[in-house]
């Protein structure tokens, strides 16, 4: 059996062109959609990510301001920026890309953005609402994992869910979706005894480790849709994922590759979360009028 292949990029552009219809019709309303991205230091990665999120904003037809600061900048200086974001009408949406400069506390930054305007989803009060079932904001990964589900129409109630690496951006909120979904969720994280023991029983398996090929084909249950969060640099240099795509393509029903899996479907639920933004700030200004 050779998995079928579960298509990101081709998703995201069919999100993103129902997102540039909605920025559209605001837009017609007097509100043009406003993301503004905030970046600090040279991390080479979240260059690109950064740059293929403005991009992206532009194409729709959205509003987007690129931040870029030197790793010198201090948290106090950054606390600065974000709260003059927060009370910038023009901005819907605010995200400071991570990892941080390890003299910043990433938390206290999080923290400070206006949680109406926190579009990755990461503010303690919409991590809150998620957990109770309220959600706000879903970070955009996991968002963009359920889209993927969602199109390939993967039973997820009474399934069993798989979740290999436990982070505040991705494991933990995708535990809650997957819950909310009603699934059985099992959550491994790095002092998990015997992963392959667990992984085998997912019916629905997501690999989030940004450790390359720690999932590998003996680990899937046959059938499975598996889901690979990673984004590595191997040794031949190419980007690859957190699965064995050679040996688990055999095995699993479904799998995404990388790249072009879950990458390009981060960045379209970004656009998701921002006209989100924009449209309860427009629902908002009525209600006042
Ligand atoms: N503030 C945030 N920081 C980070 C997030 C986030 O959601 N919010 N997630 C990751 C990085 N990330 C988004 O920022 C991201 C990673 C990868 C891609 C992507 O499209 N990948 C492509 C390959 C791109 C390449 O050539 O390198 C793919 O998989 O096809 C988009 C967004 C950490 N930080």
């Amino acid at each position: 059996m050779t998995a079928r292949i579960i298509d990101g990029a081709a998703l995201s552009e069919q999100i993103r062109a129902e997102v540039a219809q909605r920025a559209a019709s605001l837009t017609a309303r007097g509100i043009t959609p406003g993301l503004a991205v905030v970046l600090v230091g040279e991390n080479a990665a979240s260059q690109v990510y950064v740059r293929n999120k403005v991009k992206a904003c532009e194409k729709a037809g959205m509003h987007s301001v690129l931040e870029q600061f030197p790793a010198s900048m201090t948290e106090e200086e950054l606390l600065a920026r974000v709260n003059a974001l927060n009370e910038d009408p023009s901005i819907h949406g605010i995200l400071v890309q991570l990892p941080l400069p390890a003299h910043i506390d990433a938390h206290r930054v999080i923290e400070t953005i206006a949680p109406e305007k926190d579009v990755d989803g990461f503010h303690i009060s919409n991590a809150g609402l998620l957990m109770t079932g309220q959600p706000l904001f879903r970070p955009c990964t996991p968002y963009g994992v359920m889209k993927m589900l969602e199109s390939e129409q993967v039973p997820l109630r009474g399934a069993e869910a798989v979740i290999v690496g436990a982070s505040n951006i991705v494991g933990k909120p995708m535990a809650m979706l997957l819950l909310a979904a009603g699934a059985t969720v099992t959550l491994c994280n790095s002092k998990t005894r015997d992963l392959g023991a667990q992984t085998r029983r997912a019916d629905v398996l997501v690999v989030a480790t940004g450790k390359a090929g720690i999932v590998t084909g003996d680990m899937v249950k046959p059938g499975a849709v598996v889901i690979d969060v990673g984004i590595n640099r191997g040794e031949d240099g190419k980007l690859c994922g957190d699965v064995d795509f050679a040996s688990a393509k055999l095995v699993a029903g479904a799998i995404t590759p990388v790249p072009g899996g879950v990458g390009p479907m981060t960045i379209a639920m970004l656009l998701v979360n921002t006209i989100e933004a924009a449209e309860r700030a427009l629902a908002g200004a009525a209600a006042q009028a």
